[in-house]
């Protein structure tokens, strides 16, 4: 099996100019079959406050109604998604930007939940291997946006860290798949307020009870959960980390155990 690295990267880094850029160097050096797969929430919230859209989280979801999900499409499917293609294509990487309706990718269903309305929010029921494989072999570096569909004509938004697990554990049946969920931080922190504090492994023991410490919170919650499912369905590595410290070596993230 050849191996393929899927990088997942989140609002705080899509946001920030610099460190995207620096990401994008970093990605772009990679060698080898390469996805990224990313997110853009904080510029959905800041864009939100500025245009008077409402917002709510819950449970690290996006509350979707149709405003929302307007607002969500334009700014994943478009706005940050062709941005990262486009300064891909700069530093002479071919990449190829998709949502999940694109080639019919990610197929989902709304969220139907017994006491909380997640309005358009999309659970994956299926990852369209065979079209995911074709992209990668013809050596397109695929982009992919946070936004799914129903195949009855719905868009859907579905959480940057599920898409990235779904599509690894979906590729992990033809590739040895290392799975990488970057953020700004550098790995799984024991304490907060000590960014020095990074676990070099993580097992379902401790992370289990990180949470119920409270040391384990917010967005790291849905992250950890989603690195553990990976894991479970095949994925041959797991890191939560810093891609650009780890690419230039200064850490080596918090690699993810049974
Ligand atoms: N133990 C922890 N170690 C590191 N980060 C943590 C921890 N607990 C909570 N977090 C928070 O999780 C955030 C990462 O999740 P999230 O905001 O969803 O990132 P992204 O949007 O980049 O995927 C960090 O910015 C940090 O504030
Ligand atoms: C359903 C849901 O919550 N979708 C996410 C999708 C974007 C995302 O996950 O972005 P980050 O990786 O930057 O957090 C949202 O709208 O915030």
């Amino acid at each position: 099996m050849s191996e393929l690295t899927v990088v997942k990267i989140g609002g705080n880094v899509i946001d920030d100019p610099d460190k995207l850029n620096d990401f994008l160097d970093a990605f772009s050096n990679l060698s080898g079959k390469v996805v990224l797969v990313h997110g853009g929430g904080k510029l959905a919230s800041d864009l939100s406050g500025e245009l008077g859209v409402k917002t709510k989280m819950v449970n690290g979801r996006r509350i979707t109604d149709a405003e929302n999900l307007k607002l969500v499409t334009m700014v994943y499917a478009g706005l940050v998604n062709k941005n990262i293609v486009a300064s891909l294509q700069a530093r002479g990487v071919n990449a190829m930007g998709m949502c999940g309706a694109d080639q019919d990718l990610i197929l989902a269903e709304k969220r139907n939940h017994p006491t909380i309305d997640f309005g358009f929010v999309g659970d994956i029921t299926k990852v369209n291997t065979l079209a995911l494989c074709k992209q990668i072999e013809c050596n397109s570096t695929l982009v992919i946006a946070p936004i799914t569909h129903d195949g009855k004509g719905q868009l859907l938004n579905t959480n940057a860290d599920t898409i990235a697990t779904e599509v690894a554990a979906a590729l992990s049946r033809f590739y040895k798949v290392k799975l990488v969920y970057s953020f700004e931080k550098l790995g799984v922190l024991m304490d907060a307020d000590d960014d020095s504090s990074v676990m070099p492994v993580l097992n379902t023991e401790q992370c289990a009870q990180m949470v119920k410490d409270g040391v384990i919170n917010t967005g790291m919650m849905p992250k950890t959960e989603n690195a553990f499912y990976a894991l479970s369905k095949g994925v041959e590595e797991v890191i939560i980390g810093n891609f650009v410290s780890m690419e230039s070596n200064h850490s080596s993230g918090t690699q993810i155990i049974q």
